[in-house]
Parts: C-alpha cells; structure tokens; sequence
C-alpha cells in the first residue's frame, strides 16, 4: 500500500496541504473478480460496485465522525477521485460508527486555534458542500445514526434520505443551541429542502428531529427499520439511476446553481464572516461551555 503525501488545490488558488498518510493507497485496493472495489483510506472508507456504478462512502472517524480537517481532506480527496472516474454515477453516504450518521463540524477545531486555522477549516468546510452539493453523481444518504449540525448539512446535500428509524437518531441544524448561529448557505440548503416557514422555526429553535417529525417536516424522503437503509439506499439509487444522466445532471443543476453561487461569489467574505464570527471571546467561551457538558454527559 503506497503512502502519498501531497497538495490539494482548492478554488480561489488556495491550498490545503494533505497531511503525509492520510490517503492511503487507493489504486493498491483490493480488487475482487465480481466488480467490487474497495479504496482504503484512514478515516473515509470507499467500496465500489463497478458494475453498478455505485460507490459507498462510509465515514470512519471515531467516536463520533466530527468533520475535522483530516477527515475532510480525506473525503474531498475521495469525492473527486469517485467524480473524475466516470465509471461511478451513484453515491451512497453512510456511517461506519455505530449510531452515528456524523457530529457535525469538529468543536476542537474552532476551539483555541488562531485565525489562520479557523479560515482554512471553513475553507475546507466550504469545499466539501460544494462538491457534495454539486455532484454530478446521484447521491444518497443513507443515514445510519445521529445526525446533527454539519452531519446534517451532509445529508441534506444528497439527493435523497434515508433515515433509520431509532428515536436517538435525530436530525436537524442545531447551531444555535451551542450559540452559534448557521451561516447562510446551510439556512438556504435547509429552506430549499423544508420550506421558509419550516426551515425558520427549525432554525431559530435549534430544532433536532426525531425520524417520524423528521419525515413529516420533509427533512428525510423515507424512514426505515435499521437493518433496511442501506438495501433502500441500494434499490432508491437504482431508481434514479434508471434515468438518463445527461437529463438528471442538467436538472440537478438547473435547482441547485443559484443556492451554490450564492456561496461561489461570496467564499472569501463568508470565510472572514466566520473567522470573526468563532474567534470573539463570547463565542469561545459558548463552544467551550457545549464541548465541557459533551464530555461530562458520561460521568
Ligand atoms: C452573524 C455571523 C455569522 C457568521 C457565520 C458563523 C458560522 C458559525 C457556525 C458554524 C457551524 C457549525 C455547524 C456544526 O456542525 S457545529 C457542531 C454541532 N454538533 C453537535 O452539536 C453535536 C454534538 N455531539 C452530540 O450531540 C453527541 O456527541 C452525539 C453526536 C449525539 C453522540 O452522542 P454519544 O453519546 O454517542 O457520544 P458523546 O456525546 O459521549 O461524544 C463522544 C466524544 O466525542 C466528542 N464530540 C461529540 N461531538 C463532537 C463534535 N462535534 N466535535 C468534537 N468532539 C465531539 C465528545 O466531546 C466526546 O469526547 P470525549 O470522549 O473526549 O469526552
């Protein structure tokens, strides 16, 4: 398994290095004689169907796949090579930590760090909701576990849900609990998903959704038994698989370009926005607070 340490360029020429190890070796997987692949990676599992042209993406970054840098720079990484590579056309997004989908963004890395390192997580952050929400393959999330904040944000970039139906998986964009508040293009993704009315509340509230209020509120397209999301995840891709590309492709943009230009013309603004948004006093000390009730929930 070959180690590759290098440099992924992101949009408006700025960089982010790729830490020496995290990718590990895709090209060396395992190939079986059936058409199945598996790419392997620290923290972003890959397994592929080549004669379906479906791949599976499951997030590995325990205890809780909190989106932190590493894991982002890993899964973009990933995204692109399954993007570039036209044998795939469908997506499926799942979680490989038990009872949990993803955490959201990762509190320790907009905790305590300077202002360089607040701008090129948000940087990463920005980059990975715009390859998910633009994605020319279809994408569904199969969602396996507790989906808060940016887990949801994930899952709400697919083109369709999955959710299982366990009273402690919820879902919903709870910023303002932490006392914080979602930046616009989550708000927009939201309101594009469940309506202004619905999306307000939800937002102002913090609101987190059980499966059967998450399905009514629109927020998920099923909710079904555990042990049947990722066979529904399976059967619904093949559903909008049947679909001409060409066709699927143009109307997905044809919905989605506006919502992701509002971003697009604004990146380095937003940025900014966030970085004096995380680093005031008032809202260090909120994060620090949130993060302290986390760990002592144990004891
Ligand atoms: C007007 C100006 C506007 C400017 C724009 C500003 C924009 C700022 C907004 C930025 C947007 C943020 C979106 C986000 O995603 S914020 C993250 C929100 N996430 C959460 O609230 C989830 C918190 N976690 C949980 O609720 C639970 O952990 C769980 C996911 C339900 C799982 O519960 P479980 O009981 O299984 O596990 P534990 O709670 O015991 O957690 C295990 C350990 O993991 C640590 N942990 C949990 N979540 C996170 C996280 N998001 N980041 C980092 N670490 C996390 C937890 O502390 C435990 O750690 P320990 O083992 O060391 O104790």
């Amino acid at each position: 398994m070959a180690l590759v340490a290098g440099r992924k360029t992101f949009a408006a020429g700025k960089t982010l290095l790729l830490r020496a190890g995290v990718w590990l070796g895709a090209e060396a997987a395992a190939r079986g004689g059936n058409g199945a692949r598996r790419f392997v990676s620290q923290r972003v599992l890959v397994e592929s169907d080549v004669t379906a042209g479906i791949a599976t993406i499951k997030f590995k970054n325990p205890p809780v796949n909190s989106l932190s840098l590493e894991f982002l720079t890993e899964f973009i990484i990933c995204l692109e090579k399954l993007e570039n590579d036209k044998t795939y056309r469908g997506l499926i997004l799942t979680s490989d930590c038990p009872g949990i989908f993803s955490a959201g963004l990762d509190l320790r890395e907009m905790c305590g760090k300077n202002l360089a390192h607040y701008a090129e997580y948000w940087r990463a952050i920005q980059e990975t909701w715009l390859k998910l929400y633009l994605s020319n393959m279809v994408l569904v999330a199969a969602i396996n576990g507790a989906s808060p904040a940016g887990g949801c944000l994930m899952a709400l970039s697919s083109d369709y849900r999955v959710l299982a139906d366990n009273p402690r998986y919820r879902i919903g964009l709870n910023e303002t609990l932490l006392g914080i508040v979602a930046p616009f293009w989550f708000k927009d993704v939201l309101v594009n998903t469940i309506g202004h009315r619905a999306a307000e509340h939800a937002l102002q509230l913090g609101l987190l959704f059980q499966p059967t209020e998450a399905l009514q509120v629109g927020m998920v397209d099923q909710v079904v038994p555990e042990d049947q999301v990722q066979s529904t995840a399976l059967s619904v891709m093949t559903e909008w698989l049947a679909i001409p590309d060409h066709a699927r492709q143009l109307t997905k943009s044809m919905m989605r370009k506006a919502t992701a230009d509002n971003l697009i013309k604004q990146r380095e603004a937003d940025i900014q926005n966030f970085v004096s948004f995380v680093s005031r006093d008032s809202i260090q000390k909120s994060l620090q607070v949130y993060l302290e009730k986390l760990k002592q929930k144990k004891h």
